[in-house]
């Protein structure tokens, strides 16, 4: 990884709580959820040009370049701002994948917003969000990098500050599809709306954790040791659970007594993403260099 180029952020997310509304005609679902940004996920880094081409300088196992969430989302920003530029990106990789923790997503919004920024296109967030859209029902919240309440089938966003907590984020190791746990007939569909300011945790849940637990032994496993310790929960669709802690240091006296094997990381949670505060960063050297130049 070329050491001198900037590393842009891509943090992870819990869904503190996800209650199901309902189910529109198009399949997809009614939904509300706290989305927790972190202050801990992958990085990328971007060495801008004008060849046009885009090029994944680090793979990843088991999914092709054209199909990375970092490749589609430059394409599709090449292709609606209709630029000629291109760009060389490298993945830093630490969050796992298909774990209810936005890896991919977070990704493709960081791409989009750090493109944006090199090739000098002026888009703003709304329409990156909108952008994002297109490849996940995930991105726009990473787009706008608040705490942000979601209603509608997650894309109605809404900042929403939590208090400075903890969480010990655990990943067992299964997949889950998350069409599978949607599609699934005997999913809860019929939770009562909440408003955003009556948020608890204490008083919220997550529709898709029975389901899930029931046919996932290992994620059932996870969370009831979790529970030894904190208030725990499912985030998303799984397979990844999270304790809430008020303090690092009893999420890390957690970690330490799970078995060693366990795929676990522990994160601050914030208000504003790490990819947002680096974007303010450069954006306001930009605009002063700019201004001496003038
Ligand atoms: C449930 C969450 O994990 C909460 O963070 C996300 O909303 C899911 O985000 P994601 O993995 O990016 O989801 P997408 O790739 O957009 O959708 C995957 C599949 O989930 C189902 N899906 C997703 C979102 C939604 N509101 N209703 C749905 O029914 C659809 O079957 C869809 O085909
Ligand atoms: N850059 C990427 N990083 C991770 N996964 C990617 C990427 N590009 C494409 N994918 C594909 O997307 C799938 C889902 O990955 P991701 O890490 O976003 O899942 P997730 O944490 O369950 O996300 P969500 O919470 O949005 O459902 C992966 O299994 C992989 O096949």
């Amino acid at each position: 990884m070329p050491s001198k180029l900037t590393r842009w952020p891509a943090p992870a997310k819990l869904n503190l709580f996800l209650h199901i509304l309902g189910r529109r005609s198009d399949g997809y679902h009614q939904l509300q959820s706290l989305f927790q940004m972190l202050d801990y996920g992958d990085s990328l880094q971007f060495s801008a040009d004008n060849s046009g081409q885009i090029s994944l300088e680090t793979s990843i196992a088991g999914v092709p370049n054209e199909d990375n969430l970092i490749v589609r989302a430059a394409k599709l920003l090449q292709q609606y701002a209709q630029t000629s530029q291109g760009a060389r990106i490298w993945l830093h990789k630490t969050l796992p994948m298909g774990g209810g923790i936005g890896g991919g997503s977070s990704n493709a919004a960081t791409t989009l917003v750090a493109l944006n920024y090199y090739w000098q296109l002026n888009l703003t967030t709304d329409q990156l969000a909108e952008l994002g859209l297109q490849l996940g029902a995930d991105v726009p919240v990473f787009v706008h990098g608040q705490t942000a309440f979601a209603d509608g089938v997650g894309e109605q966003l809404k900042a929403l500050p939590q208090p400075e907590r903890y969480y010990l984020v655990v990943t067992p190791d299964v997949h889950i599809s998350t069409a599978e746990v949607f599609g699934h007939p005997q999913l809860p569909r019929n939770t009562q709306p909440i408003a955003p300011e009556h948020y608890h945790f204490e008083d919220t849940h997550n529709d898709c954790q029975e389901l899930v637990c029931q046919r996932h032994p290992l994620v059932a496993k996870a969370l009831q040791a979790l529970l030894e310790y904190a208030p725990s929960r499912m985030t998303g669709t799984g397979a990844s659970v999270f304790a809430v802690f008020p303090r690092r240091d009893q999420a890390e006296q957690a970690l330490q007594s799970l078995p060693a094997s366990t795929r676990g990381f522990i994160a601050k949670g914030v208000n504003c993403s790490p990819l947002i505060r680096l974007l303010q960063q450069l954006t306001d050297s930009r605009v002063q260099s700019d201004s001496r130049t003038q």
